[in-house]
């Protein structure tokens, strides 16, 4: 396997927060690493500095080699990059296969061949009713954003992402706010996924699932890392369990 993604020394604070201090990590190609911590850990600062949304006052962060931490987001995204968000923003008035095609339009007027050929819109519905099928929530897809459940919701941010084509899928919190068996099928979706050959990076705090479903998990506390490694490994370590206040870790390695 190679790195498909290297993270050096990212260091974010904000005012006197130390979000994140010198942290370093690399995600191999078609690995699913897992990045987990307590509260406020800097999980997601770490997540918007691997795509742009923030500036780090240090970071070098290489995408399969090349240097992208000067680069715009939507430069990172055209290289490979999506994110999707712990609180899911669809347009709320529109069926769950336009809010996908959508993104398929976005993608594609960002690649100028495919944009000359001309935009049209058929096929980007065909497309979004195929990534739809992906995370399984086809059968609504004619359906209105506006009042679906919360699982639906998660699945189409997915569905959203993947219409982007990434090389590198960055989940934040996919799991958060479902109840067990949902939060178990969306992982058992997202892992088809990683095997269909995509990358994964996953913040998650459903540390059940982390176990189940990482090939590796990075550790953040405080903004550092504390550890890294096989699952298993990682939550017998006696700093990450000290660093989860709770029972959550000692339950999940149980
Ligand atoms: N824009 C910001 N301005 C000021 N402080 C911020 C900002 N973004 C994050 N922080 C702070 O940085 C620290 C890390 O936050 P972050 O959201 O990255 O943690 P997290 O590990 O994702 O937490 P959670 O699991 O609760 O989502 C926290 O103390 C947070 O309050």
């Amino acid at each position: 396997m190679s790195e498909l993604l290297t993270v050096q020394d990212v260091t974010m604070h904000f005012g006197g927060v130390h979000a994140l201090t010198d942290v370093s990590f690399e995600v191999q190609d078609g690995e699913f690493l897992c990045l987990i911590g307590p509260n406020g850990a800097g999980k997601t600062t770490m997540l918007k500095a691997i795509v742009g949304a923030i500036r780090p006052q240090k970071a070098r962060i290489q995408l399969d080699g090349r240097e992208i931490s000067g680069l715009p987001t939507h430069r990172r995204i055209h290289l490979g990059l999506a994110l999707t968000h712990q609180i899911v923003r669809p347009f709320r008035s529109m069926t769950l296969k336009d809010n996908v095609a959508l993104a398929v339009g976005h993608r594609r007027i960002r690649r100028v061949w495919t944009a000359l050929g001309g935009l049209d819109r058929n096929k980007e519905r065909a497309e979004a009713l195929k990534l739809l099928e992906m995370v399984d929530i086809h059968t609504y897809a004619d359906q209105a954003v506006a009042g679906q459940p919360l699982g639906v919701l998660k699945r189409l941010e997915v569905a959203r992402a993947l219409a982007l084509q990434p090389r590198l899928l960055l989940l934040d919190e996919p799991l958060a706010g479902l109840n067990h068996v949902e939060a178990a099928h969306l992982a058992d979706t997202i892992v088809r996924i990683n095997r269909e050959g995509l990358t994964i990076v996953m913040i998650e705090h459903n540390l059940g699932e982390v176990l189940r479903v990482g090939h590796r998990l990075v550790v953040l506390d405080n903004g550092r890392k504390i550890a890294e490694g096989l699952p298993r490994d990682v939550m017998q370590m006696s700093n990450v369990r000290a660093a989860y206040v709770g029972k959550e870790a000692n339950d999940a390695a149980a």
